[in-house]
């Protein structure tokens, strides 16, 4: 089996939530040990690891980051080599994306370009957020890219293919925490209290409205929410609800709005059901947008070398923290096909693994290109 395989089933078997990827960050520092010292720098910031790849003859510093957390989904991939998390997994593909970035630092080490090449391997994507605390770090600063790659997995897409767009790739996010307190009390004395979950189930259906009623029909929004959690057992009414979603817009402008409105219904459940609501808006990502000139010079590349075939996708509501490296930072992201029934964040999501080494070639390639003179 190609050993970038079997390093993306080694981490398959450890995922870890945002800023706990003790594991993680072992399995990369101790992969990263087999290899020839003399081109490597290692670096560690809080959970991630950063890894220069010293070129010959560096003029410029080309960067690559990989997310390497996982979700707290319960996985059902049937896979012999499952999450061994209870309650975990690796269900938006970073252990893909982070076996693939520890192939192309093999290969660069193997046969080395001019330029110097940095790798980000990043905390915390899926939550709260690690590639701008990241970025602010020392670490990071003292090797700061001149241009930044970094991909994400497609299960729409089959292998072989890449999909990408010059500007706005993914929406801006905002996560969406709504905490009620009203009055719990006995289920067949409903006049005495004030039940959060009858104030909940309101609160759900009128959110529904801000996306149809309040944004621009042509610079689309999401409101999801996830989760829902409420009350004690069935015969005692609610005191307590929490809505847990998230909030996705295509314009800063949107999101504002839609940040508003939620207020304001939120003010209304407060005044109707006699309750206490607390909004907390947990972590906002920066809307990805590729640079124009380096994502036109990526597509052109990609299709020309003929690694891989290049579709030119629409935005999608999907974030990203990327986003704040590529707002100081000129670069793209990109999706790498992987064909998969299931989709991103599905129990179920099997990424087809011959994508890794696709992956490997064409970046390791596109790296040549752009760092060698
Ligand atoms: C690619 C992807 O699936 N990204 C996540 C990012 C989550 C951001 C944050 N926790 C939120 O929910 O707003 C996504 O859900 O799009």
């Amino acid at each position: 089996m190609n050993r970038f395989v079997q390093i993306r089933r080694d981490l398959h078997q450890i995922p870890e939530l945002g800023f706990q990827e003790f594991k993680t960050q072992a399995y990369i520092l101790s992969y990263l040990e087999t290899l020839p010292p003399e081109r490597l720098e290692i670096r560690t910031w809080r959970t991630g690891v950063l890894v220069k790849v010293k070129g010959r003859n560096p003029r410029q510093t080309i960067g690559y980051r990989a997310d390497i957390d996982g979700l707290p989904i319960s996985e059902q991939t049937g896979y012999e080599f499952s999450s061994t998390h209870e309650g975990l997994m690796h269900a938006c593909g970073h252990d893909m994306h982070t076996s693939i970035a520890l192939g192309v630092v093999t290969v660069l080490v193997e046969q080395p370009i001019d330029d110097d090449a940095v790798f980000f391997f990043q905390p915390a994507e899926e939550g709260p957020g690690g590639a701008q605390p990241m970025m602010e770090s020392e670490e990071f600063q003292a090797w700061k890219p001149d241009i930044i790659v970094a991909l994400h997995i497609a299960p729409e897409y089959p292998v072989g293919t890449i999909a990408t767009r010059e500007g706005l790739l993914f929406a801006n996010t905002s996560e969406l925490f709504i905490d009620l307190k009203g009055k719990g009390g006995h289920a067949a004395y409903p006049h005495h209290a004030n039940d959060m979950v009858v104030a909940a189930s309101h609160l759900v259906t009128q959110l529904q409205s801000v996306i149809s009623r309040n944004v621009d029909p042509l610079d689309s929004a999401v409101i999801t929410i996830g989760k829902i959690t409420g009350g004690t057992v069935q015969n005692i009414i609610a005191e307590t609800a929490r809505l847990e979603g998230t909030i996705r817009t295509l314009s800063v402008e949107s999101m504002n709005k839609v940040k508003e409105r939620i207020e304001a219904i939120v003010a209304g459940i407060e005044a109707s059901f006699q309750c206490e609501a607390v909004i907390d808006y947990g972590a906002m990502y920066h809307q990805v947008y590729n640079h124009e000139e380096v994502t036109r010079e990526f597509m052109n590349f990609a299709r020309e070398s003929g690694h891989m075939e290049v579709i030119e996708c629409r935005e999608a509501m999907t974030g990203e923290d990327f986003g704040y490296m590529l707002a100081e930072i000129p670069g793209l992201m990109f999706w790498l096909g992987v064909q998969s029934e299931f989709g991103l964040h599905h129990a179920k999501l099997r990424p087809s693994e011959d994508a890794i080494e696709r992956a490997i070639s064409f970046l390791t390639s596109y790296m040549k290109w752009k760092g060698s003179r």
